[in-house]
Formats: C-alpha cells, sequence, structure tokens
C-alpha cells in the first residue's frame, strides 16, 4: 500500500513542479508590466504615500506578506515603507461583514484610510471577487493608483487599474504561487530603487 502511495505521489511531486515552473517562466514576457507595478509603488512610497493590499483565502496571506516585506525589510536594512494589508483588523473585518456587507470589507476600509496618490495592490486569483473587485472601485473614486494581480481572467480588474499582471494559468495555487513570486521580485525592486547602494 505504501509503495503505491510514494509511485503515485512521487509521480504528482514532480508534474505539479514542472508545472509550476512552465507558469512561471511563462512569465517572463511580461517583465515591462512587473517593471510598472514596482515603478508605481516605489514613486508612490518616495512621495510619502501608503500602499494597501487586498485579497482573500491564499491572497489575503499574500497580501500580508507583501505588506510585511515593505514595512519590515526584504533584503536591506532601511528606512520602513508605508504599507498596510486590509486583511488584517478581525475586528473591522468582521463589524464590516456583519453589519454590512462582506463585499465591503476592504472598500470601507479604504473609504477612511486611503488618499489621493496612494496605490492599492488587489490580488484575486479568479479576478473576480466582489469585495476586491468594490476595493478597486473604492480607489478610482479617490484618485489612488491600482496594481491587480489576477488569473487569467483580467477584464474586471482593468478598468480599474494602472497595470494588471496576469498569469496565464487556470489552475488557482500555480496562479498564487506566480503572484508571490512576482511580489517578492517587485518588493526587491522598490528596496532596489529607493535604497540602492
Ligand atoms: O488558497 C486558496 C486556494 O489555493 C484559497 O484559500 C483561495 O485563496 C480562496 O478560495 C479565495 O477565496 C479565492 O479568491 P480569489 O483568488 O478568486 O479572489
Ligand atoms: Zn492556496
Amino acid at each position: 500500500m505504501r509503495d503505491v502511495f510514494f509511485d503515485m505521489a512521487r509521480n504528482r511531486v514532480i508534474s505539479e513542479i514542472e508545472e509550476a515552473i512552465e507558469v512561471k517562466e511563462s512569465f517572463k514576457a511580461f517583465c515591462d508590466d512587473v517593471a510598472l507595478a514596482a515603478y508605481i509603488i516605489a514613486e508612490a512610497i518616495n512621495k510619502g504615500k501608503c500602499v494597501y493590499f487586498c485579497g482573500n483565502g491564499g491572497s489575503a496571506a499574500d497580501a500580508q506578506h507583501m505588506a510585511a516585506e515593505l514595512v519590515g525589510r526584504y533584503k536591506k536594512n532601511r528606512r520602513a515603507f508605508k504599507a498596510i494589508a486590509l486583511t488584517v483588523d478581525t475586528s473591522v473585518l468582521t463589524a464590516v461583514a456583519n453589519d454590512m456587507s462582506y463585499d465591503e470589507v476592504f472598500s470601507r476600509q479604504l473609504e477612511g484610510l486611503g488618499e489621493e496618490g496612494d496605490v492599492l495592490v488587489a490580488i484575486s486569483t479568479s479576478g473576480k471577487s466582489k469585495n476586491v473587485l468594490a476595493a478597486l472601485k473604492t480607489a478610482t473614486t479617490k484618485n489612488m493608483q491600482a496594481i491587480g494581480l489576477v488569473g487569467t481572467h483580467r477584464s474586471s480588474f482593468e478598468p480599474y487599474c494602472d497595470v494588471v499582471l496576469s498569469v496565464p494559468s487556470t489552475n488557482t495555487p500555480r496562479i498564487q504561487e506566480t503572484h508571490i513570486m512576482l511580489g517578492h521580485i517587485i518588493c526587491g525592486l522598490v528596496e532596489e530603487w529607493l535604497c540602492g547602494d
């Protein structure tokens, strides 16, 4: 029984790794879009603006991960950058979801906090999550800039974003893994540009 499981698992591990490499590799075609996303964030931080992140489930974890890279450090010891994940205040999230609607958990926070010139990084593998789309709409009304991280479905995000990074896959985990790779690359570029030697 154990051998049968290991034969199955070994093949699965290899095919998933190969798929992950292929999806990530395909994003080489969109270097300029990644550069633009990093430039937008770097310029905003340089002007003292804030970078907000939002997403659901695994993308909420990505939002927090990226905000932490900017507030703390990525690879360099340097000043703190202004960044907030809209996924972390459980009192706000539960109150807004309970009293208003789950669709408003991010947009409500931006309504209170967001200012002109700030940046929203909106993350959704489906590109269809209503609360993320609502946050993008609020960012637009606040004259904020916006960066979308999605899978193949990009059209809902496009009207509200300065740049959309669209991963050419329909497999949610592969999209998420590519999003966090892009997040790391972007944080590295921002840090290099603002605090390079
Ligand atoms: O991490 C995963 C799946 O890999 C899940 O938690 C996933 O993030 C959740 O189902 C999200 O609700 C999906 O939302 P979205 O990416 O479509 O906006
Ligand atoms: Zn996941």
